[in-house]
């Protein structure tokens, strides 16, 4: 990890589009260390362009991106992938988990693809934090919806990331599932030292995490 001072992530100038109007604009965002934001904005706003462009999942047209301190703009596919395994996190909607593989197989995969191989017991340590270490040696099958969102975040955390990015974790669910859900993604990243940014429609999550970012005003509004 970089000093305290040195922010999560840190975007000057990102354009990116896939017609003659971009989707991002001229964007700046500085997320510090430990605030957790928001990404709001309507459907078609970019949210996830902005997702995948901060992870290295695409190369944006103009514009840099500091991920903990290195550039992940500029660099080739398989730099940009090493970059996102070893600080960042993702949770997606549709969990992606590895079938063939139980939970804690699921984590100790994730844990060498991130370059930070790991042990039963911290595995299991993080599963117990997220309250499925009972669940360690099923498969993904045999979960509920809720335990194998636990255990995609789990699997998110255990390379320790500098930043943590949920993609709409929330929407589809009630009140009380929802504010449970983001009250487990705020106390993991905080336990875990992650900074957790959530791309969402879900204006209910404003009273957990009053940081937002939004998207749709020219170039996004910081707040
Ligand atoms: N690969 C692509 N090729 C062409 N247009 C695209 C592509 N990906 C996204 N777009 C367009 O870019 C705009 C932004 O899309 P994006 O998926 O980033 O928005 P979003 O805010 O994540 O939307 P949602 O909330 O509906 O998921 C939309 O108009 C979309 O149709």
């Amino acid at each position: 990890m970089q000093s305290p001072a040195t922010p999560v992530l840190d975007i000057a100038g990102l354009t990116h589009g896939y017609g003659p109007t971009p989707v991002l604009n001229d964007l700046a965002i500085r997320l510090d260390r430990g605030v957790h934001h928001l990404l709001l904005g309507p459907s078609g706003s970019g949210k996830t362009t902005l997702v995948h462009a901060i992870s290295g999942l695409l190369a944006p047209d103009k514009g840099q991106i500091m991920v903990d301190g290195e550039a992940m703009t500029g660099r080739s596919q398989t730099a940009r992938d090493a970059l996102r395994r070893n600080k960042i996190g993702l949770i997606f909607q549709s969990l992606r988990l590895v079938s063939a593989l139980t939970v804690r197989q699921n984590l100790h995969l994730a844990g060498r693809l991130s370059g930070h191989p790991t042990t039963n017991d911290a595995i299991d340590g993080l599963l117990a934090q997220l309250g499925i270490a009972h669940r360690a040696a099923a498969k993904p099958r045999r979960l509920s919806q809720g335990e194998a969102q636990r255990a995609a975040i789990a699997r998110a955390l255990i390379g320790r990331p500098s930043l943590l990015i949920a993609d709409e974790p929330t929407s589809a669910l009630d009140d009380d599932n929802a504010a449970r859900v983001a009250s487990l993604l705020i106390e993991a990243a905080d336990r875990n030292g992650s900074t957790l940014l959530i791309a969402t429609h879900d204006q209910r999550l404003r009273t957990l995490i009053p940081h937002t970012i939004t998207l749709g005003a020219q170039g996004g509004t910081i707040q």
